[in-house]
């Protein structure tokens, strides 16, 4: 389980996580959501140990992150950031092979090719996985670098904005390939996502911070609701049910 005790992260005089008190469930599809600059990116950086926290501790499965080989967490816990930037010539092959560092250490066995050719196949990747990364679209290279996470084959895996810079084909391809590591694979997935549909349909538990704080945490039923996520966004958002599903809708 992944839990946060207490955590701050403060920036000069400005506390941009607030003293955030968590537990996150070992299993399925977990969203956090939330206005621009809630402090999302920054907890889930601090959970995995990208970024220092100014007070509180993480634990993962019980370990402090702060004071866990950066191996050991790495074969528990698996982080796509929002900022992705390679600075290497490296095919999309390459960069997903990589994903398997944490258990092949450079050297690739029967196995980890494995991992790397269904993680290609499972992002729809094969027939550009020759190309070099930079010369991708912006949800070509994305795709590449989820598959790279999902290689890792950690237990949780994190995502900040998978669905950025994707077609809704491919958005709902990429929840749906999420939504198959939870449920057949049994993985715990924490993703940043900013379009409330996706996270109504596609999360069991979701997560709104606001001003640093966990404003709600609830199942999707309990979020989309307009009184809840006015208090989230300062923003009247209808709810419709269609199928069975919430949506919101927030054009007015
Ligand atoms: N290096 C930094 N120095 C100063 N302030 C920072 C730094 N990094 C982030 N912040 C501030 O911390 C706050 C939280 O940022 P964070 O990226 O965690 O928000 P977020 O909820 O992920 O936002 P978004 O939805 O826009 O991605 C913001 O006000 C941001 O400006």
């Amino acid at each position: 389980m992944i839990e946060a005790r207490n955590v701050s992260r403060r920036y000069g005089d400005t506390l941009v996580v607030d003293d955030v008190t968590l537990k996150l469930p070992e299993r399925g599809v977990t969203s956090i959501i939330g206005p621009n600059g809630a402090g999302k990116s920054t907890l889930l950086s601090m959970v995995s140990r990208l970024l220092p926290l100014s007070s509180g501790t993480v634990l993962v499965d019980g370990m402090d992150v702060t004071r866990t080989p950066g191996d050991a967490l790495a074969r528990r816990l698996a982080i796509l950031r929002q900022d992705n930037a390679v600075t290497s010539r490296l095919t999309v092959r390459d960069l997903v092979t990589f994903g398997r560092y944490p258990h092949s250490r450079g050297r690739p066995t029967v196995e980890d090719r494995a991992f790397v050719e269904g993680a290609l196949a499972h992002l729809g990747l094969e027939p550009i996985a020759h190309r070099f990364l930079d010369e991708l679209s912006g949800g070509q290279r994305q795709r590449a670098f989820v598959a790279m996470v999902l290689c890792q084959d950690t237990h949780y895996v994190l995502l900040d904005e998978p669905l950025n810079s994707l077609d809704m084909k491919h958005a709902v391809a990429m929840m749906k390939e999420l939504r198959r590591a939870a449920d057949t694979l049994g993985k715990c997935v924490v993703l940043v996502l900013h379009d409330l549909n996706y996270a109504s349909c596609y999360s069991d538990h979701v997560v709104a911070m606001r001003a640093g704080k966990v404003a709600f945490q609830g199942t999707p039923e309990e979020l989309m609701r307009p009184d809840v996520l006015r208090g989230i966004y300062d923003l009247d958002i209808d709810i419709h049910l269609l199928d069975g599903k919430r949506i919101a809708v927030h054009y007015r």
